[in-house]
């Protein structure tokens, strides 16, 4: 037998498989595991909102809250996954199963998106929804138990592979866990919506979800297959019992145990656990400290992922009123994100082997905790940059009416100036087919109008909170039209636009796109949504044809006037003038960098940190349960988004952003206090030595002695050092 095997199991200890470069080749595995992984995750997820609405047809706010839900259900399981793997099934076995079970949930979602199935009549829209709905949820909630339940045990299972000589390279693997992550995540963020974009299809050609759920499944076969090639060569702690039961039902005795000697006349004893002792193993009992000592550290934490949780909603909303044409490449709001990922794969490296050696060199001792708070204190920055951003973006947003105003615009449809008496503006004179430049606004519930040239006179009634369009008719027997104009940006930076027909027939309008439809004679049409860039119209309208272009910005809204001295052989491009309802985006995107390097800043030295710490402060046997408790801080923080945002709503969103960097800069402090009296320890020292002293019992020694040494013991994990971070005692 290899002596890197355990005699009496055979299987292999802790830090001896074949090492490259001094690191365990089993990490290999896990690293490319994690990869694929969150490739297979992070892929599904971006085009999962798409396809709720545009393949199953439900509303927006249906699909956000089942996207949310999803998400969080995600930082739920995890606790799950740790319980099973700690318990019962060791990490191992828990990770080979449930990648099963969320590799079905990934089959599962790429079936349900294949139309076809169900396209009975053949017309490219799904005959029966309620199978793909109930497929796909079916497959959710597998992947929500696969991903999350798997998610503490890769990480913890990765950490076991070292020894204990290993504790430089451990922590490096944690950077490296974390490059991985984000590799998977900016690959497949920038994959998937590419293969959603194909059509496909056997009766008909529709966009290919299936193939963007598909490529995700494949890659979590894949990363099951890796993992399991690598299970030679992998350290397998075994689960020590039904732990997590062991330590409510120690938790559960030392409350009652203390109750019952309550009075006065029992001497108190150093920790509230202590009163466990008189029926549980104490190295159970200095396990259990040491996990609640850390849970008590994570209170404040999940203010941290509030805000870091925010680049997905609230910064893709601001990037929606924002300029994102960089020249040679146009990047879409939700595109931005992907500066997460990419800023991480460049900060870790610089991180690691730049800015901490550089702080150590200075004589800094640069501490986990301390990190956290740093990163803390650099996300509360990043919200600050956003508010600063924002502020910038009010300016340019138009001012739409409140409540108690309504605001009007004029179109001359006709071929002759005309001159408009507005109450409160005076004499508006408008040229042939123009429209006024700017809404006027009013507190009336009705104004008079009368207008020279031909002279007509009306009372028009306008609508509180509305903005409107007064289409000035030819003659004086034309009907007075009013249209419903826009009085929120247009969503996801598209333009909104609509044509008015000022000809004596109807027309035709549309693009290679979108179908504007016919417009009756002195009509409007709908608003359609088009994206930035050159976009060219088609009219027609019976024997006339013709088309003309226009390039658009992001986030406009245009009403094209088509006169009516448009005619067989007009040239459309000069003929139609268009009226700049909304401005377009003017604030360039460029401005939200400097948040997301913050944020992103910030996640490096708070998130790689925090699943560093989770590990290396946990005993041996619950190393799961703290990354899932780890883990759970983000779906807390989750919720909390939801909460706040549906609370405190306040006027303006940058006072929101501020009120989030004042609320984490808030617990950043409370944080750093916590950390100050936080002492670091070794858990294996620390077990090694209860451990020893149970091995000791035959020995015979007085019980002075024993009860002297158990002391010693007990005041060592309530302060000892970690001899890693500064060689002598380290508080914070
Ligand atoms: C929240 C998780 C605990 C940490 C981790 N996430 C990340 O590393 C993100 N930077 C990934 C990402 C990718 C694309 C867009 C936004 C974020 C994880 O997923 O494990």
């Amino acid at each position: 037998m290899a002596d890197h095997e355990d005699p009496k199991t055979g299987k292999k200890n802790k830090g001896t498989s074949k090492e490259v470069c001094g690191y365990p080749l089993s990490i290999f595995f896990i690293v490319v595991n994690e990869f694929c992984e969150r490739f297979s995750y992070y892929g599904m997820r971006a085009v999962l909102v798409l396809y709720f609405k545009y393949f199953l047809r439900w509303d927006d706010d249906l699909a956000t809250s089942i996207y949310h839900t999803f998400v969080a259900l995600c930082y739920l399981t995890p606790i799950l996954g740790a319980i099973v793997a700690d318990s019962w099934l060791g990490k191992f076995k828990t990770i080979i199963y449930l990648s099963i079970v969320y590799a079905i949930g990934q089959v599962a979602m790429a079936v349900s998106a294949i139309h076809d199935i169900t396209d009975t009549d053949r017309d490219g829209t799904p005959n029966n929804m309620t199978f793909h709905v109930v497929l796909s949820m079916v497959g959710l909630f597998l992947i929500a138990l696969g991903t999350g339940g798997i998610k503490p045990c890769v990480a913890a299972f990765g950490g076991d592979q070292f020894g204990d000589h290993q504790e430089r390279q451990r922590r490096t693997f944690f950077s490296v866990f974390y490059l991985c992550i984000n590799g998977g995540s900016l690959l497949s963020t920038i994959i998937t919506p590419i293969l959603r974009a194909q059509n496909c299809g056997i009766y008909s050609k529709q966009k290919c979800y299936s193939l963007a759920f598909g490529v995700p499944a494949a890659l979590m076969v894949v990363a099951l297959v890796v993992f399991i090639v690598g299970s030679g060569m992998y350290y397998k702690a075994k689960p020590e019992g039904n732990i997590m039961g062991d330590v409510c039902k120690c938790i559960g005795f030392a409350i009652s145990n203390r109750y019952k000697h309550r009075s006065k006349q029992y001497p108190s004893r150093e920790h509230w656990m202590d009163w466990a002792e008189d029926k549980y193993d104490k190295l159970l009992i200095a396990q259990i400290k040491m996990v609640l000592k850390v849970l008590f550290l994570y209170i404040p934490l999940p203010m941290f992922w509030t805000l870091f949780d925010q680049k997905g909603s609230r910064w893709t909303l601001q990037a929606t009123t924002m300029d994102g044409n960089f020249g040679a490449i146009v990047i879409q709001p939700d595109q931005m994100q992907t500066v997460n990922p990419i800023l991480i794969l460049t900060l870790v490296p610089i991180m690691d082997s730049v800015i901490y050696p550089l702080i150590k060199k200075c004589g800094l001792n640069f501490t986990p905790l301390k990190r956290m708070t740093v990163g803390m204190f650099l996300a509360a920055l990043a919200f600050v940059c956003a508010a600063v951003v924002q502020i910038e973006i009010d300016k340019t947003l138009p001012v739409f009416p409140s409540n108690f105003q309504s605001q009007l615009k004029l179109l001359n449809m006709g071929n002759h100036p005309v001159t408009a008496g507005l109450p409160g503006y005076g004499q508006v004179t408008l040229q042939a087919a123009q429209a006024s430049e700017e809404y006027f606004t009013f507190e009336e519930d009705q104004i008079s109008i009368s207008v020279s040239g031909p002279e007509m006179k009306r009372n028009i009634s306008l609508i509180k909170g509305q903005r409107q369009t007064l289409l000035i008719p030819l003659t004086i027997s034309d009907e007075w039209q009013l249209t419903a104009d826009l009085t929120t940006k247009p969503e996801e930076g598209n333009n909104a636009i609509r044509f008015v027909n000022g000809m004596n027939k109807p027309v035709n309008v549309s693009t290679s796109e979108v179908v504007f439809g016919q417009i009756e004679k002195f009509h409007y049409s709908n608003y359609s949504q088009i994206r930035n860039g050159r976009a060219t119209f088609f009219l027609q309208s019976g024997q006339l044809s013709c088309a003309f272009s226009r390039d658009f910005g992001f986030g406009s809204s245009y009403t094209f006037f088509i006169p009516s001295t448009l005619s067989l052989g007009s040239n459309c491009q000069e003929s139609i003038t268009g009226a700049e309802d909304i401005k377009p985006n003017s604030v360039h995107m460029a401005l939200q960098v400097p948040q997301y390097f913050f944020i992103t800043a910030g996640e490096v030295m708070f998130s790689v940190t925090g699943l560093e710490f989770s590990y290396s402060q946990a005993p041996s046997n619950m190393k799961a349960v703290l990354q899932a408790g780890w883990l759970l801080t983000v779906a807390i923080g989750n919720f909390i988004v939801l909460i706040v945002a549906e609370v405190a709503k306040l006027p303006k969103q940058w006072t929101e952003y501020v009120l989030f960097a004042s609320l984490l800069l808030c617990v950043c402090i409370i944080f750093s206090i916590m950390a100050y009296f936080y002492t670091y320890i070794d858990p294996t020292e620390i077990e090694a030595k209860f451990r020893r002293n149970v091995g000791d019992d035959d020995d015979d020694k007085n019980d002075k002695q024993r009860k002297l040494e158990m002391e010693m013991m007990k005041r060592d994990l309530d302060r000892s050092d970690d001899e890693h971070y500064k060689g002598k005692q380290t508080k914070m």
